[in-house]
């Protein structure tokens, strides 16, 4: 039997795990006499884990209550420590921080109608409660066997303007700073978005900071250029709403080239969706995914109503951004919207407004000069490219010898 670990947040979401776990979890466990700790500072979580991998080689089951930037830090520390021996850790997710992607990702809301959803305080029956599936799964698996989903990592690194220049294949760069997401990676508006939202955390600890940033942001346009790679599988892939189903791309070996500017890139693993209702990549489905990335992109230069850089332009496609971003609450029906005959530039087949790909590996490289194009978001980590460098994102099921699943 794996080593087991319990693992909470006590500052996470609305505060309450230490309460979750001494109501709804520990009752559950009593007989397996596990280690259980109460994080006490950022970082906390990734030295408990490490040091306990370091002390008790082995599978490991982590029961965790936090929200997705908790195993976040985990998985980073794992990634950094370079275990000497391969570890298969297990993830029992009690989903106690503030929008716990991959929890909802893995158990949807009843019906997809998260406004019905009880509030985790008042929801502690292990039987009934929408927020215990996972650890429902753990605790029946003392008979019967326990079934698990593999995680993909989004590996995103940052390359300086030597490892640029010097035009090697991936892997031979030496990145200056990695980080690992396990939900999502991003730039453009959904990184400053998280990056505007910690600084006005100060004066709006509330929700409300998200959408004060998102007003900052939302008719900004970040100028540089993407690259898709194929996966070892499979070709990239474009979704195509008029058949409604991805098709391959011909990309040959330098890869798909997409100019910019752009309002929106976001990249996810794992997930369908950021919240319980905010399905951003909604063709995923949890646990059937390889080695993959699934892609969201907005780029208003493909509207034929945008003539020029011009802040009327960027005010008129700022409109189009927030259709989209509204239409991924309504069940993910953003990647379905259209443009219009009239609406597409000469020679652009694709009818969505939004680009949905999906791929192995992606390169961003900013405009030097853009410094907002510059911020890269892991899991809500904001990182930044050096002023001629750029990010590359691969995913990948295994780092450092450790993989991870989700116990579901
Ligand atoms: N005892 C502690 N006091 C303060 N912060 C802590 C403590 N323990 C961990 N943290 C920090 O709390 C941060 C937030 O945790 P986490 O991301 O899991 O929850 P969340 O932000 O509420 O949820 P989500 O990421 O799902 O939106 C983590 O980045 C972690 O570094």
């Amino acid at each position: 039997m794996a080593n087991l670990l319990v693992l909470y947040n006590p500052a996470c979401g609305a505060g309450i795990a230490q309460k979750v776990f001494e109501k709804a979890v520990l009752p559950h466990l009593q007989d397996r006499a596990p280690t259980v700790v109460s994080t006490t500072h950022a970082g906390h979580a990734g030295e408990v884990v490490v040091d306990f991998l370091r002390e008790k080689p082995g599978p490991l089951t982590v029961i965790l209550g936090s929200g997705d930037g908790t195993l976040h830090e985990i998985v980073v520390a794992l990634y950094h420590a370079k275990l000497s021996s391969a570890s298969q850790i297990s993830v029992v997710l009690v989903p106690c921080g503030t929008a716990n992607a991959l929890y909802w990702s893995t158990f949807p809301p009843p019906e997809d109608s998260p406004s019905t959803l009880p509030s985790l305080e008042s929801s502690l029956d292990l039987k009934s409660s929408p927020y215990l599936k996972s650890l429902e799964v753990f605790v029946k698996s003392s008979t019967t066997p326990q079934t698990t989903r593999t995680l993909t990592f989004a590996v995103t690194s940052l390359l300086s303007q030597s490892d640029a220049a010097s035009n090697t294949s991936p892997g031979d760069t030496s990145p200056t700073n990695t980080s690992i997401a396990t939900v999502v990676a991003s730039t453009a508006l959904h990184a400053s978005i998280l990056h505007d939202s910690e600084a006005l955390r100060a004066t709006h600890p509330g929700i409300e900071r998200f959408k004060l940033a998102a007003a900052q942001n939302i008719a900004r346009w970040y100028n540089g250029r993407v690259k898709l790679y194929p996966s070892a599988g499979s070709a990239v892939q474009l979704y195509n709403p008029v058949l409604k189903e991805f098709q391959p791309v011909n990309t040959g070996e330098e890869g798909l080239l997409l100019p910019g500017p752009f309002a929106y890139f976001l990249s996810t693993v794992n997930v369908d969706r950021l919240e319980s209702a905010f399905r951003i990549t909604p063709l995923h489905s949890p646990g059937t995914a390889g080695q993959t990335l699934d892609v969201v992109i907005l780029r208003p230069k493909r509207d034929k109503a945008i003539v020029d850089d011009g802040e009327g332009s960027k005010q008129a496609f700022s409109q189009r951004t927030m259709e989209v971003l509204m239409a991924a609450y309504q069940k993910g029906a953003h990647v379905d919207i259209k443009y219009g005959e009239d609406n597409l530039q000469a020679g652009d087949d694709h009818q969505g407004i939004l680009e949905y790909f999906r791929c192995g590996r992606w390169e961003w490289i900013p405009e030097p000069h853009d410094n907002p194009a510059h911020l890269v978001c892991v899991d809500g980590e904001i990182i930044n490219i050096a002023p001629s460098g750029r990010a590359e994102c691969i995913a990948t099921n295994t780092i450092s010898n450790i993989q991870i699943s989700i116990v579901a």
